[in-house]
């Protein structure tokens, strides 16, 4: 089976690169194109094998599973560049969570499933989002969530979902690195310890945290239990996050939704406007 990238950027990159170091594909089962073709041709130049097209269609034509790794404005482009050579059977593949699934498949003829990645895919972990259209069938499905399961848990989710599941899991990686930055840097400006030894005690304590939520069988509020010695140090803390970070989540998920909301107007408007 032939797999094609269209866009080879920041998230496009990773994916390509997951599938092959996971050993889920080979680098001569995959073709990538990018509006700058030399990133693509860097890719390839790094994995032996690895075809580049020249354009959107010589990448489309000939891919059974195509991913469309770019941003939402940039849709249309693409879009318009692909329609007229996939097919019925032909697998399109949105990573871009405010491109509407229906509005996909009034654009093009062929199947559509919506997988939202996230960065933690690069290390083969975190989860995928998937959403399919009417036209996947149960075996279209499947075939797909194995491929992901290389680099990731899938887990499906409703449409109406997306942007706050991505928000845990595609945004979330940047927005707990800004929670272990902060704390790095009041243990430097408070102790003098190093900036290179707290960010390695934070990111093994990241990992672990992680471990205990997945397979350790904690929840998050297990887990502040189990460490809050009665009359001890953690509780102490958890008390100054509890004051100083109530109502900060609400802001954060009310700010991404409303930027989303925006995004799905103005990618609809580029859709179909005439
Ligand atoms: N980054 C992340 O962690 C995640 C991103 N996503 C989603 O993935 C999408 C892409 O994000 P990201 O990879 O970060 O963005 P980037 O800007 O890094 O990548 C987009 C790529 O698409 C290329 N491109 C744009 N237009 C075209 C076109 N018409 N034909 C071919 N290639 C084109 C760009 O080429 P050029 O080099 O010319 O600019 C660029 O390399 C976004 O919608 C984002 O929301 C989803 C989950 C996580
Ligand atoms: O910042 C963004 O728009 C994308 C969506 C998910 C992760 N990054």
């Amino acid at each position: 089976m032939q797999i094609g990238f269209i866009g080879t950027g920041s998230m496009g990159s990773i994916l390509v690169e997951a599938f092959i170091q996971s050993g889920a594909v080979s680098p001569e089962h995959l073709v990538v194109t990018n509006r700058t073709a030399r990133k693509a041709e860097q890719l390839a130049e790094s994995y032996p094998g690895l075809q580049t097209a020249r354009s959107n269609k010589e990448a489309a034509s000939g891919s059974q599973l195509l991913f469309l790794c770019v941003k939402p404005m940039e849709f249309k482009a693409v879009i318009d560049d692909i329609r007229d050579v996939v097919t019925p059977d032909t697998v399109v593949v949105s990573i871009t969570s405010p491109v509407q699934i229906r509005h996909l498949e009034k654009l093009l003829p062929c199947k559509i499933a919506k997988v939202i990645p996230s960065i933690t895919n690069y290390v083969l972990s975190g989860a995928t989002l998937c959403i399919y259209g009417e036209r996947m069938t149960d075996e279209d499905q499947a075939r797909l969530e194995l491929l992901l399961s290389h680099i990731s848990a899938p887990i499906r989710i409703r449409e109406e979902h997306t942007r706050v599941s991505s928000d845990i899991t595609s945004c979330g990686p940047a927005f707990l690195a800004f929670f272990v930055q902060k704390f790095v840097d009041a243990a430097v400006a408070a102790t003098g310890i190093s900036e290179t030894e707290a960010t390695q005690l934070a990111a093994e304590m990241t990992l672990g945290t992680g471990r205990l939520l997945t397979t350790g069988g904690f929840t998050p509020a297990s887990l502040q239990q189990r460490v809050s010695v009665p009359g001890g140090i953690t509780a102490e803390g958890l008390r100054i996050m509890q004051k100083e970070l109530c109502g900060v989540f609400d802001d954060l998920i009310r700010t991404t939704h409303a930027k989303y909301d925006e995004d799905v107007e103005k990618v609809k408007a580029r859709f179909f406007s005439p």
